[in-house]
């Protein structure tokens, strides 16, 4: 990634490269034409050409922000600092815009996804609330009703990032927004989290979501998952 061209100066905040860490945050101590010379906060001084250093927010909120779109720089330390921030306080979803951002958390938020903060969810513009898969799946349950139009929602990531985990949610809450007592008295929301319980279906490999045989190459190859009303 290519940084804009920047004047900085003495003092400015910055992103430098680094191997082991990814990014790391500090001032510039001098400048001699392109080449800056950083002072890291982890301690490390680091020499960097202008075009690899990036400016950091020094406004940014400890906690970061719930959608990425409001970052005074979106750029790829920026985007990452903001994450960390967020996940430092378990918050692991972020808007950018209209997507959301997981990130796995590796331990049990139960506290997320109870029926209450389901309810919470319904009918509630995108964005007005913190960020949540119960948001987007809420949303995408509303134009279908509101439209009448079919909807899909696309989950990716790399493996372990948190597809399956992210799909179970959605399906949670399109299950309880259609929950009405089914057969042998059991509601939706049951049945569907049954599914995913005793595997009747061929689980897609990329998603695990339960498919029928001939659709399930066609989506695992595109590796999307896709909910259809
Ligand atoms: N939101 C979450 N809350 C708690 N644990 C999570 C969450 N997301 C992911 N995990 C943990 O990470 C593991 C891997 O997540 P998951 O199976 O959803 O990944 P995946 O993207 O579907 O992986 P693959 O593509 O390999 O199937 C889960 O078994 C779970 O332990």
């Amino acid at each position: 990634m290519q940084a804009a061209t920047i004047n900085y100066t003495v003092g400015s905040l910055v992103w430098v490269e680094d191997p082991e860490e990814a990014w790391l945050d500090g001032n510039v101590l001098e400048v001699n034409g392109q080449e800056l010379k950083v002072q890291c906060t982890s301690g490390k001084t680091v020499t960097a050409n202008a075009s690899k250093v990036y400016p950091k927010d020094s406004e940014a909120p400890p906690s970061g922000v719930d959608d990425m779109t409001k970052l005074a720089y979106l750029h790829e330390p920026g985007v990452l600092d903001n994450m960390r921030r967020r996940y430092d306080v378990n918050e692991i979803y972020t808007y950018t815009g209209n997507i959301l951002i997981a990130v796995n958390p590796f331990k049990r938020l139960p506290q997320l996804y109870s029926g209450d903060v389901m309810k919470q969810y319904k009918g509630v513009p995108l964005g007005d609330l913190s960020p949540h898969p119960f948001a987007i799946a809420d949303g995408a349950y509303r134009l279908m009703v509101n439209e009448g139009i079919s909807q899909s929602i696309l989950v990716s990531g790399e493996s372990g990032a948190g597809k399956t985990e992210s799909t179970k949610c959605l399906m949670q809450y399109l299950a309880f927004m259609g929950g009405t007592a089914g057969a042998e008295g059991r509601t939706v929301e049951q049945q569907v989290l049954e599914v995913w319980k005793f595997r009747l279906y061929f689980p897609c490999s990329a998603c695990s979501f339960p498919l029928p045989a001939p659709t399930l190459k066609k989506r695992y190859m595109a590796n999307l998952f896709c909910v259809s009303f």
